[in-house]
Parts: structure tokens; C-alpha cells; sequence
């Protein structure tokens, strides 16, 4: 499979239990060689799609295929795609080692991947350790050793960082990117937003189980803006204006600037001779693009 780039789709898709619609015609496409932050408040309809697309869950309507075929029609599911879910159970007896071992047996991997994965995983301290004892750190680490047993070139992970600390958090982020940098499908959902901020290429964002936006996290948030603080704001805005910026006063003394980056701003200013107190690139929080994408009107009145 190596070397195989196998985008996620999801056309029309639609599941309703009873009266409640869980998801609501959802049409998106997930890149390979990217990492795509699945988001949406509880109950948006994000562990329903991904159990959809592992065929766990059968659509009401709509399809769900990788690579262009439906999780049941692929020829090596369990090598093709690997799936984290919360909750994933392992036998409290067994150990890591043991749990492991089992799986890459029933997907028919060489033994050598088990002691490879403990060590990827930052395990191998507690191989041989059962997993009744573990941390949900611990238990989250081993479903993701799990899911990475076949060496798939599709990861479907539920929420990975539930119960990471912070340096598992910054492993977790470190982890994903190397995925994608091979080239592989990496499809993470999430409701603490700024966990998976530093991490994601792009975006699926869901309320209510209807997409909101999907698309670049650059492309959602735009480009950057500069603001800056100046004894001489009047004449920096002409000469920023002059040069293409566009310009609005933010405040006493305080500019906001849009089309020009901060180096450009502070090379302008030198050129005229107009003093520079402050400088700084504002973004947009993929908190507050989530709050913005995510808050229904009608709800904030
Ligand atoms: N088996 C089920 N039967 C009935 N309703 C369900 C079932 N599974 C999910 N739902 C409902 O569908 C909606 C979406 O749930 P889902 O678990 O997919 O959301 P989520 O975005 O993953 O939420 P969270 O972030 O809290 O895990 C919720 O209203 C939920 O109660």
C-alpha cells in the first residue's frame, strides 16, 4: 500500500436515529499528505461520521468512501484504514505487549511491529506492564499503536488527545504531522480547539450535524493583519496607504493594517523616518473562526 494516496469523500451523507438527526447531508473531501482537524461542539455529529466512514455505522442516506471505495468494499480494511475511538477496550489482563501482539497476528503483521509501535508510541517502558494499571494517556497511546499496527494510509482518530498532558499533547501534535508527511490520510476530531491548532492543515467543521465550513485553516482565517502603535500614526498611514496597505485606525496612536506584512510595515516606516512603538501580526484563533463558525445567531441573541 505504500506510496498510495487515498483521499476520504463523504457525499450527501445523512443519519438519523428515530427523530434525531445525528448528521444532515454532509458533503466533504479529506486531503492526504494533510492533517485535517474534524471540529464541532458535543453532539455535532463527529464520532457518527467517522463511525460512518468505518462502516461501524450504516448512512441513512449519502455515501462514504477512501479512496473511492466504501470501507466495506476495500480490499485490506484493517491495513488501509486505522481507527481510534474513544473507549476503545483492551483486556484488562493483557499486557500492552500481549494486546498488541494479538492484533498484529489477527491483521496478519510481522511480530517485529509490535516491539517497533511500543517504541513509536513511547511505550516500551510499559510493555510488559497490564493495561488494567494504565493511564488514559497510557490507553490512548496503545489504541493509536493499535489503529498504526498495518501501517495504514488512513487514520480515522476520535478526540486522540482525550487525556493526554501537555507533553503528550505536543507528541501527539509531532506524531500526526510525521503521517501526513508520508503522504498519509489524517482525519483527527476535536472539541478543544486550540489542541489541534498548532497541528491542522485543514478544516471540516460541523454544527448540528450540517457542515459550516471546510476548506485550508489559511484559507478560513485569512490573510494576517498587522497593528501598529506610532507617535507619527498619520503620516505612517499615508505612507502605508501610498504603498498599498490598506489602513484603519485601531485606537490612539494604533493602526491596523491589511496587505502588508510586518517586515514591509517596519521597512516603510524606516524608509520615511516615522518612529515604531509596536508591532504585531494578529491571526485568527481557530478558537475564535470555531466560535464564529460554530455560535448559532439565533442562540447568542
Ligand atoms: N446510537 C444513537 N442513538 C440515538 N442518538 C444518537 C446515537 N448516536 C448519536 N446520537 C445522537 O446524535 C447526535 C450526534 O452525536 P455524536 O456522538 O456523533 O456527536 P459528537 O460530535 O461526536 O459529540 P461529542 O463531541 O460529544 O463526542 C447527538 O445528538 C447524539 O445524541
Amino acid at each position: 500500500m505504500t506510496g498510495d494516496h487515498l483521499p476520504i469523500e463523504a457525499s450527501g451523507l445523512t443519519k438519523r436515529y428515530g427523530d434525531v438527526t445525528a448528521v444532515r447531508d454532509l458533503t466533504f473531501t479529506v486531503r492526504p499528505g494533510a492533517v485535517t482537524g474534524f471540529l464541532g461542539p458535543n453532539g455535532a455529529g463527529k464520532t457518527t461520521t467517522l463511525r460512518m466512514l468505518t462502516g461501524l455505522v450504516t448512512p441513512t442516506s449519502g455515501t462514504a468512501t477512501i479512496g473511492g471505495q466504501p470501507y466495506g468494499r476495500l480490499a485490506q480494511p484493517s491495513r488501509t484504514v486505522g481507527a481510534v475511538f474513544d473507549g476503545n477496550a483492551f483486556h484488562p489482563g493483557h499486557t500492552a505487549r500481549d494486546h498488541l501482539g494479538l492484533y498484529a497476528a489477527m491483521a496478519g503483521c510481522p511480530d517485529s511491529r509490535v516491539a517497533e509501535l511500543l517504541d513509536l508510541l513511547g511505550l516500551a517502558h510499559a510493555a510488559d506492564r497490564r493495561t488494567r494499571g494504565f493511564s488514559t494517556g497510557m490507553r490512548q497511546r496503545l489504541s493509536l499503536a493499535t489503529a498504526l499496527l498495518g501501517d495504514p494510509r488512513v487514520l480515522l482518530l476520535d478526540e486522540p488527545s482525550n487525556g493526554l498532558d501537555p507533553e503528550g499533547m505536543s507528541w501527539l501534535r509531532g506524531l500526526l504531522r510525521r503521517l501526513a508527511d508520508e503522504g498519509r490520510t489524517v482525519l483527527v476530531s476535536s472539541h478543544v480547539l486550540h489542541e489541534v491548532q498548532q497541528v491542522v492543515d485543514d478544516v471540516v467543521v460541523i454544527r448540528r450535524g450540517e457542515l459550516v465550513a471546510a476548506g485550508p485553516w489559511s484559507r478560513l482565517t485569512g490573510p494576517p493583519t498587522v497593528l501598529v502603535t506610532s507617535p507619527d500614526a498619520d503620516p505612517l498611514a499615508s505612507a502605508l496607504t501610498a504603498a498599498a496597505g490598506s489602513v484603519e485606525a485601531a485606537g490612539p496612536g494604533r493602526l491596523r493594517v491589511r496587505g502588508l506584512d510586518a517586515p514591509r510595515v517596519a521597512d516603510l516606516a524606516a524608509d520615511h523616518r516615522l518612529r515604531i512603538h509596536e508591532l504585531v501580526t494578529e491571526t485568527t484563533s481557530l478558537e475564535q473562526l470555531f466560535l464564529d463558525l460554530t455560535t448559532d445567531p439565533a442562540e447568542a441573541r
